[in-house]
């Protein structure tokens, strides 16, 4: 098992009992499993689609799948703050969706919750609207890595483990895979978690292009930012001649206009053999990128290439 998304902490040797079937999303017998459905009024159907149309891992889904999933998850009212609706250690049931409300993740370095009040451990991160939490358990099929909790009274959509593992594990699974050894290596996301990196990884686009071609065209609104997969790939400008930057691997562009909702300061355009570059759009950058715009307002390319 490829255990480079997991936290540091993360003890994937002590598995949980969970049935063969559940373990097996496409075993032979896929024909008579049916996701659970369950009726919804179209007040929470709206809600719903609300809910889920900014998380990532729906969003590669086919209409089928999507449908299907939909139909499977079921609303939950947490009516307090203070409810632990994932405790660390215990097996994994159901994956979350946050639709209101927040929650405070805490990983005690234990593996899981000790007495006393500190006992859950150390806060590592926050759920809020749209976001999503409890994929790892039923994704690896050990332990929860954390305690969520929440922070006020909430409302969450859960989905089973065999719906989750049949349905949207597959394509959840792949983007992490793909893109966690590129994203370890990009120094611009050093600074955060392997779990912070993956929900990068849950979000992030392929886009390949040929030598010589746009990708981002001066004084252009911007909407996506671009990390820089493979090959090569320069920023020019009106009126200067020469590249003003140029990008190799694991290098990042386009986070001037985001940044500041300015049209785009520079062209970037492919070179060499091309390139491939992994992109995020503007609601993805604002979400998980949040924690690095320090980092790149100090380093703004302007400061050296005007
Ligand atoms: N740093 C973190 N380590 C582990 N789990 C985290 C972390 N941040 C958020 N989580 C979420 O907390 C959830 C706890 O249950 P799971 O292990 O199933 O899945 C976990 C993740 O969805």
């Amino acid at each position: 098992m490829d255990t480079s998304s997991l936290p540091s902490n993360y003890n994937v040797n002590r598995r949980t009992s969970v049935s063969a079937e559940s373990l097996a999303p496409s075993s032979a017998d896929d024909t008579n499993w049916r996701a659970p459905s369950y009726p919804k009024t179209a007040e929470q159907q709206s809600r719903l689609r609300a809910a889920v149309s900014h998380n990532f891992l729906f969003s590669h889904l086919d209409d089928d799948s999507s449908a299907q999933v939909l139909a499977a998850l079921q609303e939950r009212k947490v009516p307090a703050k203070d409810v632990r609706v994932i405790v660390q250690g215990d097996a994994g049931d159901y994956f979350y969706v946050v639709e209101r409300g927040s929650f405070d993740i805490y990983v005690s370095s234990s593996g899981h919750v000790e007495p006393g009040p500190e006992g859950m451990g150390n806060k590592v991160a926050s759920s809020g609207p749209g976001t999503s939490f409890g994929e790892l358990a039923l994704m690896y099929n050990a332990p929860r890595a954390a305690t969520v909790v929440s922070t006020e009274p909430s409302i969450l959509w859960q989905l089973d483990r065999v719906t989750f593992r049949r349905i949207l594990m597959d394509s959840a699974f792949q983007r992490r895979r793909m893109y966690e050894s590129f994203l370890e290596e990009v120094p611009l996301l050093s600074s955060l978690t392997a779990y912070e990196r993956s929900k990068i990884a849950d979000a992030l686009e392929t886009t390949k292009y040929p030598d010589n071609t746009p990708i981002i065209k001066e004084g252009d609104v911007g909407d996506r930012f671009y990390l820089l997969e493979s090959g090569e790939a320069k920023a020019i400008k009106r009126g200067v001649n020469g590249a003003v930057k140029l990008y190799k691997k694991g290098d990042y562009f386009g986070e001037l206009a985001l940044l500041d909702d300015k049209p785009r300061a520079a062209s970037v355009v492919s070179k060499g053999e091309g390139c491939k570059v992994a992109w995020l759009g503007k609601d993805g950058f604002q979400r998980l990128l949040g924690s690095v715009e320090g980092v790149l307002r100090r380093d703004d390319p302007r400061q050296t290439s005007r």
